[in-house]
């Protein structure tokens, strides 16, 4: 059954407004107050560290002050004082950094949790129009940008804030005049700052979807190997790497470049403030309108008053691409489930009684893929699906799973519409045998046990002896604990096959779906697994998409299915007769394939 991904929408470049960014932050910030008695801790600390950070320099110039001035009798508690000060600095530093990784951990572990619980609730059509290795960079970069700045940006941002307000208070109560020369540059830093970061945060979001891109790429090339090498595709499929790769290479030298300048700016800035402290402090000070110990602190706060605003701006990029990575993630969270579209009831027991009622559906809206499809199946009745390729016939199969919904008409099974059950108690009674067999990195045992779950050993090895699996595992060096790779390449084709009808065995289904389960297979093997499938058809509603139509001459009823449309029904004999189109397929193909 191959369900294919015919449009891979590219998302246009997130359009990101500060509202929808704020609104990013609120989530965030709801995801982190899940620790919310560590966080308010860390925010503490940060206050009480912000207040220790602009006594220091208060307090050197005091000390200045109280040598030039009084004569210095009390340099010991100063000194005391200043240590008490620095160590504490040093201290609650080290703790909000402690805390605030536990925190950023935590909160990066639940997101990616939900966002892996999540995506296996979504439809098949959101996998459809999406790239796996996209999908698999919200897990791994989004997920690591948001990390990081968790990890630090939430501090430095806190920390500066407070400091730039703590600084402000004590430099307007030391002197208006010096403060009004400090804050000179910060019109030029606000400004410059912004028009950069709007730059960059488009720049960063670009330099996500690129990467993205490229994941998705080079995951397919990789998976698609065999297939480029057999087309020697090699070199097409280097140049389309490069062409990739240097646009994520040039939207990353804009980003990094234009976020590089704002260090510079802010340094610039910073010495220019600098040298008109010391030089109109210098002044001041001769003429006796401020203290030495006032001079000092202020030259020390030009530097602190800038270094915050100088964190944030960096900050402040961080955050941005953080926020990018985050929107990514929240875009697949808030996208619909399955369940959430799924008012179904749950069904204990399912016969198998099947109608389809002129069932019409697109999956693009401007072409219909299925066009008044109608028909019966009683409970337990073999059913092939016949018809050229692309006619429509796993589009069937994924409506009667409710992969997808269908537009118009209905589907009814044991005579309740298929709306009105829900999804996974549907599936629950459906087995399915498929020409490409997925198997998951795991025992063979494991691999046979996924049909159902709480399977015993002896049940699972039944299962496999009904599948004529068993005879083959047992050759395997490791029995039924024989560990297979991701894309088990230890075992044939014809065996994948036997396993994955041991599976279906195994689940028990009451409707049974199979796709084109015996080709490319030898001659034995074919057999071992028609004889397999027999066993599992007995008293049970199967569908069987047929390429090859002397595997299904048997069927109770043949639907052959044209451009959409249901054209024939009936049993081999009755379309033969009929002399239309089952019959052109069947007299003009010498090996009776007609897909
Ligand atoms: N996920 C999808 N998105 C958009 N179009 C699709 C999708 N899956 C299938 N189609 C299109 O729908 C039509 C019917 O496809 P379907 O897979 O049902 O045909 P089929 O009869 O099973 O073909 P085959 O025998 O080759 O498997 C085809 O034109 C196909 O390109």
């Amino acid at each position: 059954m191959n369900i294919r991904r015919i449009s891979q929408q590219r998302s246009p470049l997130a359009q990101n407004t500060s509202s929808q960014r704020f609104q990013t932050i609120q989530r965030l910030w709801k995801e982190l107050s899940k620790k919310r008695a560590l966080f308010l801790l860390v925010l503490f600390f940060i206050l009480i560290n912000a207040v220790l950070g602009v006594m220091g320099p208060l307090l050197i110039g005091k000390t200045v002050d109280h040598i030039v001035y009084d004569g210095g009798d009390k340099i010991g508690l100063f000194l005391l004082g200043l240590v008490f000060v620095y160590l504490f600095y040093s201290i609650t530093a080290f703790l909000q950094n402690y805390w605030m990784i536990n925190i950023s951990q935590d909160t990066v572990y639940r997101l990616r949790r939900r966002l892996f619980e999540h995506i296996q609730l979504l439809p098949i059509s959101f996998f459809d129009r999406r790239q796996h290795g996209e999908l698999m960079s919200r897990f791994t970069n989004d997920m690591d940008n948001v990390s990081s700045t968790l990890n630090s940006s939430v501090i430095h941002i806190f920390s500066s804030v407070l400091t730039l307000g703590g600084t402000l208070v004590v430099m307007v109560r030391l002197s208006p005049l010096l403060t009004v020369i400090t804050l000179l540059v910060v019109p030029i830093m606000f400004f410059g700052m912004r028009w950069i970061t709007n730059l960059t945060g488009k720049l960063f979001r670009e330099q996500q979807k690129y990467l993205g891109e490229l994941n998705g790429y080079i995951e397919e090339s990789i998976s698609g190997q065999k297939i480029i090498k057999a087309y020697s595709r090699e070199e097409e499929m280097m140049e389309q790497f490069l062409e990739k790769s240097k646009r994520l290479r040039e939207a990353g030298y804009w980003a990094q470049t234009y976020s590089g300048f704002i260090p510079k700016l802010m340094n610039l800035l910073n010495n220019f403030s600098f040298a008109m402290i010391a030089l109109i402090g210098g002044i001041l000070a001769m003429h006796g309108s401020v203290s030495i110990g006032v001079m000092i602190t202020f030259t020390e706060y030009a530097r602190q008053f800038t270094r915050p605003l100088n964190e944030l701006a960096n900050q402040f990029n961080t955050l941005l691409s953080a926020i990018a990575g985050a929107e990514r993630v929240f875009d697949i969270l808030d996208t619909k489930t399955e369940d959430e579209n799924d008012s179904g009831e749950d069904v204990e027991h399912i016969r198998g009684e099947v109608t389809f009622s002129h069932v019409s559906f697109s999956y693009e809206k401007s072409d219909s893929t299925i066009m008044d499809v109608h028909f019966h199946v009683n409970p337990g009745e073999m059913v092939a699906l016949v018809g050229p390729t692309g006619a429509g016939k796993t589009t069937i199969i994924n409506l009667l799973s409710r992969f997808y919904d269908c537009d118009s008409g209905a589907i009814f099974i044991d005579g309740k519409n298929i709306q009105q059950i829900s999804r996974s108690s549907l599936r629950k009674s459906m087995g399915f045998v498929l020409q490409d067999v997925f198997l998951f990195e795991g025992t063979i045992r494991e691999n046979i046990r996924y049909g159902r779950l709480d399977a015993t050993d002896e049940e699972v090895e039944e299962a496999a002896k009904q599948a004529n699996a068993h005879s083959f595992i047992m050759r395997l060096p490791q029995g039924y604990d024989t560990v297979l790779s991701g894309d088990a390449t230890g075992i044939s084709q014809g065996q994948k096959q036997l396993l994955s009808i041991a599976r279906a065995i195994l689940r028990n289904p009451s409707i049974l779906i199979l796709d084109e389960a015996t080709s490319n297979i030898d001659t034995v093997t074919e057999l071992k697994i028609q004889e397999a499938l027999k066993q599992l058809m007995k008293g049970r509603t199967t569908f069987c998409i047929a390429h090859r139509l002397n595997t299904i001459r048997h069927a109770d009823q043949i639907l052959v299915i044209k451009d959409g449309k249901l054209i024939e029904k009936g049993t081999h004999e009755s379309l033969i007769q009929t002399r239309g189109f089952y019959y052109d397929l069947y007299t003009h193909s010498d090996q009776k394939d007609v897909g």
